[in-house]
């Protein structure tokens, strides 16, 4: 029986970010991948030039001609730019029960381009965070999801994520991306409160356009397939390390290329 993983999120043209990084890693990882389209993002490797939402009522079309019809095993949900678009989606959640919901609570680009609207954040707050079976926010993310300033360490992490979980999500991985060391480590604080972090080499790489991207897609994707919310975190981390490993291979565009999707060995 097929895997249906459905991405809800934005697009990108250069196929590194977004919809169609998503749909890459759905493939790569064993996924029928599907996508709900929130906006439609002009951007490349250098950055964002134009986006055109889409109404939300037309969100909320897509998301009930397909799930009227098709069986959802896990989801991913990525740009959503406005309160509107959240609002949407929340609903939907709600009235198909949407299993395994992975929020990646996307407000910027790489490139500093704001992919959702500063007054949308309450809504991400206060609608899609208590829906969330995971939320898996960067450390800028996580500081403007709780009014404070970003974790510096892993301590402050842990209380970041603490406070994230208190807002209603059940899960939090608190992506460490963004800390500089010889190591990127991420964090999960599970929903017994007990904590797991997860290590890899940190790659010496500029080509990092799509990896929050990638990162929830593949948990959403192993999800079904493995026991836990660990052991999806666990290969999911392996498998962006990997495609991290192999962006350097790829020649696409002149600012921060896209990681490269391969098949996976599991
Ligand atoms: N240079 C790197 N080497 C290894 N892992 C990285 C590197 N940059 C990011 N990651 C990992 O990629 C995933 C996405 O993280 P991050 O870049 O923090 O998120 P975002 O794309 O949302 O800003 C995380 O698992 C993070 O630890
Ligand atoms: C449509 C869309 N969604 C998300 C991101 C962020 O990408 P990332 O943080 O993974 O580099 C992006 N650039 N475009």
């Amino acid at each position: 029986m097929s895997r249906n993983i459905l991405s809800i999120a934005g697009t990108d043209p250069s196929g590194g970010a977004g919809i169609q990084a998503d749909l890459k890693t759905f493939s790569a990882l064993g996924g029928y991948g599907m996508t709900v389209v929130t906006a439609l993002v002009a951007q490349t490797t250098t950055g964002v030039s134009e986006v055109l939402e889409v109404p939300p009522e037309f969100v909320t079309g897509q998301l009930t001609t397909l799930l009227d019809d098709v069986r959802v095993d896990a989801v991913k949900i990525g740009m959503l730019g406005s309160t509107g678009v959240v609002e949407a989606v929340a609903r939907a959640i709600d009235r198909y029960r949407l299993p395994n919901v992975v929020v990646d609570p996307v407000m910027v680009a790489k490139s500093g381009d704001r992919l959702l609207a500063p007054e949308a954040i309450e809504a991400v707050r206060s609608e899609l965070l208590p829906r969330a079976d995971l939320v898996t926010p960067n450390l800028p993310e996580a500081a403007e999801l709780l009014g404070e300033p970003p974790a510096t360490d892993l301590d402050g992490m842990r209380a970041h994520a603490d406070r994230l979980r208190k807002l209603g999500a059940r899960r939090v991985l608190l992506k460490g991306g963004h800390l500089p060391g010889p190591d990127s480590v991420d964090l999960l604080v599970s929903d017994d409160g007990g904590t797991t972090t997860f290590t890899a080499e940190r790659v010496p790489t500029e080509n990092t356009h799509g990896t929050g991207c990638t990162l929830s897609s593949a948990i959403a994707t192993l999800r079904p397939q493995r026991p836990g919310w660990p052991e999806a975190v666990r290969d999911a981390k392996s498998y962006i390390t990997e495609a991290l490993r192999r962006a350097d291979d790829l020649d696409v565009g002149h600012g921060k290329g896209p990681v490269h999707h391969f098949h996976a060995w599991w």
